[in-house]
């Protein structure tokens, strides 16, 4: 399963800075739920094809009294929620009183630490270096977060502890059959509704988590069909004072929604639609997931209430579409069934196999109805499609200046080949090659004159192909 990895350090170390450099989430998602102690940061972020997440606990603000602890109290949390510790320290400023309090605290957690020595531009590297030394660290790594120096051999380090981070995770070889998983806010009813959708039905095996970071993973039968639920539910009736001060847990939530085939996302009609709800259906989508909207506590509502809850709800979800909601009471069991009917479609969508020749004149049929534009005066041009994977479907395109291809068309062709392909529930990704040069890519890249040469012999030796054949 995918490593999670926390920055800490005392304020303005640069924690922020080498956040934003390693994350690709266009939008970060960050932790201020009710029930989160402090604002963090959480992102995807990939290094050399290796993924990983990562956690930032900047941004901390307040008065110069209730900082250490603030800081303290967000920092154990990240702790506690990654596999590996980057603690950086500021070699402009040297060690502070602060730093030692987070130094201690590691040694004496078992998590892997890397300390770092940051700022180390503009200063002598080897007295800021002989000075954090001095903590006791078996190695400092240097770096210039706002230049990206270091980074590569930093994190390399790090995720060189976790080689098997993308084979098959904790929770995968547990699963069985398809995996879904139960997300969403606190307290919206999502261990009532693991608990009816369960229902009667035979419970293979139920594991317990380990801690408040892990999923519940329950292996079951429905009518002699395999399914693994993934529960994210808070833990419950187990007390400690860390779980009361939280227990809502982002990175829990992610793993979750990575793992699994099909996501539920819960959300309160009660609450109406709020903006985490949303924060976490973007994140459901970029994870490219087939996912089915249960929008619980239906019961008890007024038909004005229901109108109104539907209105919103059309308009703040109109980015997907794709995706079925279902009105629904865990209370009462009412609605579970179809939710059931809607998460085989979207499995059975994000999961069919898909044909050259089909997608092919998908493709076609979309680029005679509405052409792809020009660009500087030369027309794009699509020529074929394959497939390149499911679970997110993902279509492949090859043509001409592919990579001019405007977000509108692209968006237009996704809307084609889902209606085409009836596809109900899974977002589908449309990447694109193109033929423009294709020698491009190889190894020792050719110059445009040594392709044009190419070219024309290939031309060449085709004509002569030809004469040879007609002659005989
Ligand atoms: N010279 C230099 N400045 C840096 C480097 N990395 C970060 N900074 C600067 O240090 C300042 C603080 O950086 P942030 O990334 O906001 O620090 P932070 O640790 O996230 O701070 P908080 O959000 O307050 O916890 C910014 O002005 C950065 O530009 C570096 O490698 N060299
Ligand atoms: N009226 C009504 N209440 C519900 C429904 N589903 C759940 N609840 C109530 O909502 C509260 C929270 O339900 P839980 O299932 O514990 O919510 P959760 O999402 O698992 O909560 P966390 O453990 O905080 O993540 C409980 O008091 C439930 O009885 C429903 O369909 N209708």
């Amino acid at each position: 399963m995918i490593p999670v990895i926390a920055l800490v350090g005392r304020p303005n170390v640069g924690k922020s800075t080498l956040f934003n450099r390693l994350t690709r989430s266009r939008d970060a998602l960050v932790a201020n739920f009710p029930g989160l102690t402090r604002d963090r940061q959480y992102g995807d972020a990939v290094l050399e094809g290796r993924r990983f997440m990562l956690i930032d606990t900047g941004g901390i603000t307040g008065d110069e009294e209730g900082i250490d602890e603030a800081m303290a109290q967000q920092s154990l949390l990240a702790i506690d929620e990654a596999d590996a510790v980057v603690l950086l320290l500021d070699a402009k400023a040297g060690l502070m009183a602060a730093d030692h309090g987070l130094i201690d605290h590691l040694r004496g957690c078992s998590k892997p630490v890397f300390y770092v020595a940051n700022k180390i531009d503009g200063t002598d590297p080897n007295i800021a270096m002989a000075e954090f030394y001095q903590t006791g660290a078996k190695q400092i790594y240097p770096l210039t977060a706002t230049h990206g120096k270091g980074v590569r051999q930093l994190v390399g380090d790090v995720l060189d502890l976790f080689p098997d981070a993308d084979a098959a995770g904790e929770g995968q070889d547990q699963a069985h059959g398809k995996k879904i998983a139960i997300v969403g806010r606190p307290n919206v009813g999502k261990s009532t509704l693991v608990n009816r959708m369960l229902g009667e039905e035979r419970v293979v095996v139920y594991d317990q988590p380990g801690t408040t970071r892990d999923s519940i993973y329950i292996n079951y039968e429905r009518d002699g069909e395999p399914y693994t639920l993934i529960d994210t539910a808070g833990v419950r009736k187990r007390r400690s004072i860390r779980e009361t001060v939280e227990k809502f847990s982002i990175v829990k939530t992610l793993k979750a929604v990575d793992d699994a085939n099909v996501v539920v996302l819960v959300m309160d009609a009660r609450e109406n639609i709020v903006e985490q709800d949303l924060h976490l259906l973007g994140q459901v989508i970029d994870s490219g997931r087939a996912v089915v909207v249960a929008l619980n506590k239906w019961d008890g509502l007024s038909s004005d209430q229901k109108n109104r809850i539907k209105t919103e709800l059309d308009r703040r979800l109109r980015f997907i579409d794709f995706a079925e909601v279902h009105f629904i009471s865990a209370l009462h069991g009412t609605g579970v069934g179809h939710l059931y009917e809607s998460i085989e479609k979207a499995y059975a969508s994000a999961t069919q196999s898909l044909q050259t020749r089909h997608l092919t004149t998908i493709l076609e049929g979309a680029v005679y109805d509405h052409a792809p534009p020009m660009i500087n005066g030369r027309r794009i041009k699509l020529r074929y499609a394959h497939p390149g994977g499911q679970n997110p479907p993902i279509i492949v395109i090859h043509g001409n200046q592919t990579d001019k291809v405007p977000a509108s068309y692209t968006r237009y062709l996704e809307k084609i080949f889902r209606r085409e392909l009836k596809m109900v529930g899974t977002p589908v990704r449309i990447e694109y090659k193109t033929a423009d040069n294709p020698y491009e890519g190889k190894k020792n890249k050719l110059t445009k004159r040594q392709v044009d040469r190419k070219r024309r012999l290939v031309k060449f030796v085709k004509k002569q192909d030809k004469k040879r054949k007609k002659g005989k």
